[in-house]
């Protein structure tokens, strides 16, 4: 299994990015060019993913599910948000829904 803290590490140097001169990597373009356009690629990146679900191929969706994961952590560093804010949302849901099984069962 892969180390869940690649999800630090990227985020770190994502906002290494930010501020940096746009011409030096992807992501200090990316986010020199601002919301609007990191919206754009999040959108684009789910609809490509969408399409990778659809056309059966395993490692075609593996891989454009990894651009909009990344796309998406290029959104929330340009935020001042990070990995970490979605991972304590998902384990604060995870305990509702042990709390409503939990009613569930009486
Ligand atoms: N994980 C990624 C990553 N995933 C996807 N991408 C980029 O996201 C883009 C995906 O967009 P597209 O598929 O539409 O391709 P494109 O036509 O090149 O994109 P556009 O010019 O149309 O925007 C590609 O340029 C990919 O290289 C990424 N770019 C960088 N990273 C990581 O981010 C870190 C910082 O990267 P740099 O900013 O490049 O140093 C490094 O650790 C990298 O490994």
């Amino acid at each position: 299994m892969v180390n869940p803290d690649i999800l630090n590490r990227l985020a770190e140097t994502l906002a290494a990015r930010q501020g940096a001169d746009p011409a030096s990597s992807y992501t200090a373009s990316l986010m020199h060019k601002g919301l609007d356009a990191i919206l754009k690629k999040v959108g684009e990146e789910a609809v490509e993913t969408v399409l990778a679900a659809k056309d059966g191929d395993k490692l075609h969706l593996v891989r454009e599910v990894a651009d909009l994961w990344f796309h998406t952590l290029v959104l929330l560093s340009h935020q001042g948000l990070g990995p970490n804010d979605v991972l304590a949302e998902l384990a604060r849901r995870e305990g509702i829904s042990g709390i409503d099984e939990k009613n569930a069962r009486g």
